[in-house]
């Protein structure tokens, strides 16, 4: 929650990866062999306290596939990563909400997700509708909602949770004009209020402005 602050700015690693590979199993058919995908290999990363890490590549490099190492939600085939005790949290904006509920019940499911009590995450909640314009669409149900509403939905509950090490896959590229300057301007703000970030984009200018340093895959 924003109550809490982040970890102080150091030199500490926090989140490693060692020559981590990861393997997708394509399924066969009848006339096809299963087969593998490798999707990474022998990636090795240090995050620190502190810092915005960009991460780069042209489509299917694997930035995506990284960040799901880095949260946990998919093991390393090959490699180990290293938690030195923090929590991490991916935001990413294909996944994540139940169609069928409504935006305000996603925002408190997203937020327990992340680790918050629902108590928590409903303290924030005026601020999350307001950070994201939904206004009465908060109670709609997402299914109702256009691709930049959720966008807008997903990032504003981002921004009131305050994991040690936050992953934000694309999110920063949707939305209107308008709503994209100010989840940049908020995303400023974050990373100087010493949040640690991990930002896939594919906009080579919001890297540069936003990040510290990059991965290029
Ligand atoms: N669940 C999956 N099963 C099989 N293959 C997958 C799966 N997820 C990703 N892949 C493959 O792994 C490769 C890397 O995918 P990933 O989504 O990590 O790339 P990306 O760099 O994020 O791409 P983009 O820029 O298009 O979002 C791609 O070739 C993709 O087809």
């Amino acid at each position: 929650m924003t109550d809490q602050p982040t970890l102080p700015k150091t030199d500490k690693i926090i989140l490693s990866l060692r020559n981590v590979g990861v393997r997708y199993k394509r399924r066969g058919n009848l006339f096809r062999k299963v087969t593998y995908y490798q999707a990474l290999r022998g990636i090795d990363l240090d995050i620190r306290r502190g810092e915005t890490i960009g991460i780069i590549g042209r489509n299917g490099a694997g930035k995506s596939t990284l960040l799901r190492v880095l949260a946990g939600i998919i093991e390393p085939d090959e490699g180990e990563i290293i938690n030195h005790g923090v929590t991490v949290s991916l935001l990413a904006l294909q996944v994540g909400f139940d169609g069928n509920l409504s935006g305000r019940d996603n925002a408190i499911f997203s937020g327990m997700l992340l680790g918050y009590s629902r108590s928590q995450v409903e303290g924030n909640l005026e601020a999350i509708t307001e950070f994201s314009e939904l206004g009465d669409f908060m109670t709609e149900p997402v299914r109702t909602y256009s691709t930049g509403m959720r966008a807008r939905l997903g990032f504003a509950v981002a921004m009131f949770m305050t994991p040690d090490v936050l992953l934000l896959d694309e999110v920063l590229s949707v939305g209107d004009k308008g709503f994209r300057q100010k989840a940049e301007k908020e995303m400023l703000r974050k990373i100087h209020s010493e949040q640690t970030v991990v930002l896939v984009s594919h906009s080579e200018s919001q890297i540069s402005k936003l990040c510290d340093r990059t991965v290029a895959l």
